[in-house]
C-alpha cells in the first residue's frame, strides 16, 4: 500500500504518562480510518501528534514517505495536514467567516474559499457574519471543519466531531461530511459511537492503554469485535 500518512512505533509522553505506546499505522489515500477506544486510551494524543500539537518521544510520523515528525504544526498544515480539534476551539468573538479566513495563514495551496465551505456546510450561510460564540454546537462544530478545509489538507483529523452535540446536530454534520467523504477526503476519526464510525470507515484501528488492540477493515469485524478490543476483553482481534 502507497500510504498517505504512516505512523511507525510512536511514543507520546505527557511527563511521566505514557499514552501512545509504540503505535505503527497507515492511511492510504481516500482511505477513512476510524480510531476508537475508551477514554484515556490516546486517541486525541496520537492525533496531536500527527499534527504536530505534541511532540513524540520516540518514533516517526511520515506524510507520503517524508519524515515530518519533527516538524512545527504550522508546516505540517502546510504540507496538507489539518486538525479538527476536540472541542473545537474556535475565536469565540470573531465571526464565522473570520474563523475561516484565520485558517489562510499558513495553509497549502488549493481550491477551498470561504463559498466553498458555505456550500458544503450550507446551515453556515445565514450564519457568516455572527459571531462563534452566538453559534449552536453543531454550527461550532461545522465551522472548526471548515476552518480545517481552509488549508486545503490532504489529510483531515477529526477529534470526536459528535462530542456534546444534540442528536439531531450530530445527523446534520455527519450530513455533510457524507459529502467530504464522497469526494475521496482522506480522513481519520477519532468517534465515540461505534455505529457510527463503523458506517463512515472503511478501516478500524483500536486503542486500549495506548496501544493497538485492533487494526481491520470495518467490514470484517463486528461491533462485539471491537467492544471486545475496546474494552480489553479475552478474544479480541489483534
Ligand atoms: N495535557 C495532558 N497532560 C497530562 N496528561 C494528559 C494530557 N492529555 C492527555 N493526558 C492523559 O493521557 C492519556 C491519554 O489521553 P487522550 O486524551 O489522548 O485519550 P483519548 O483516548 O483521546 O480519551 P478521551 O476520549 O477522554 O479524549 C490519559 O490518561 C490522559 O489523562
Amino acid at each position: 500500500m502507497n500510504a498517505l500518512l504512516s505512523v511507525e512505533e510512536l511514543d507520546v509522553h505527557h511527563g511521566l504518562l505514557h499514552a501512545v505506546r509504540s503505535v505503527s499505522l497507515a492511511v492510504a489515500e481516500g482511505e477513512r480510518l476510524a480510531l476508537v477506544g475508551a477514554n484515556g486510551a490516546g486517541k486525541t494524543t496520537l492525533l496531536r501528534s500527527v499534527a504536530g500539537a505534541k511532540q513524540a518521544t520516540h518514533g516517526n510520523v511520515r506524510l507520503d514517505g517524508e519524515v515530518i515528525t519533527a516538524l512545527p504544526a504550522h508546516r505540517r498544515v502546510r504540507l496538507g495536514i489539518a486538525l479538527v480539534p476536540e472541542g473545537r476551539k474556535l475565536f469565540p468573538d470573531l465571526t464565522v467567516e473570520e474563523n475561516l479566513l484565520v485558517a489562510t495563514r499558513h495553509r497549502r495551496a488549493g481550491p477551498w474559499t470561504v463559498d466553498g465551505v458555505l456550500d458544503v456546510f450550507p446551515m453556515l450561510r445565514k450564519l457568516r457574519s455572527r459571531r462563534a460564540s452566538t453559534l449552536s454546537g453543531g454550527e461550532q462544530q461545522a465551522t472548526a471543519i471548515g476552518r480545517a478545509l481552509m488549508t486545503n489538507p490532504r489529510l483531515l483529523l477529526l477529534d470526536e466531531v459528535s462530542l456534546g452535540l444534540a442528536p439531531l446536530a450530530v445527523d446534520a454534520v455527519y450530513e455533510c461530511l457524507a459529502t467530504l467523504l464522497a469526494e475521496g477526503a482522506t480522513v481519520v476519526l477519532v468517534e465515540q459511537d461505534l455505529t457510527r464510525a463503523l458506517q463512515v470507515a472503511d478501516r478500524v484501528v483500536c486503542l486500549l492503554e495506548g496501544r493497538v488492540v485492533l487494526d481491520a477493515p470495518a467490514a470484517d469485524v463486528s461491533r462485539e469485535q471491537v467492544t471486545e478490543a475496546y474494552f480489553g476483553l479475552p478474544g479480541r482481534t489483534v
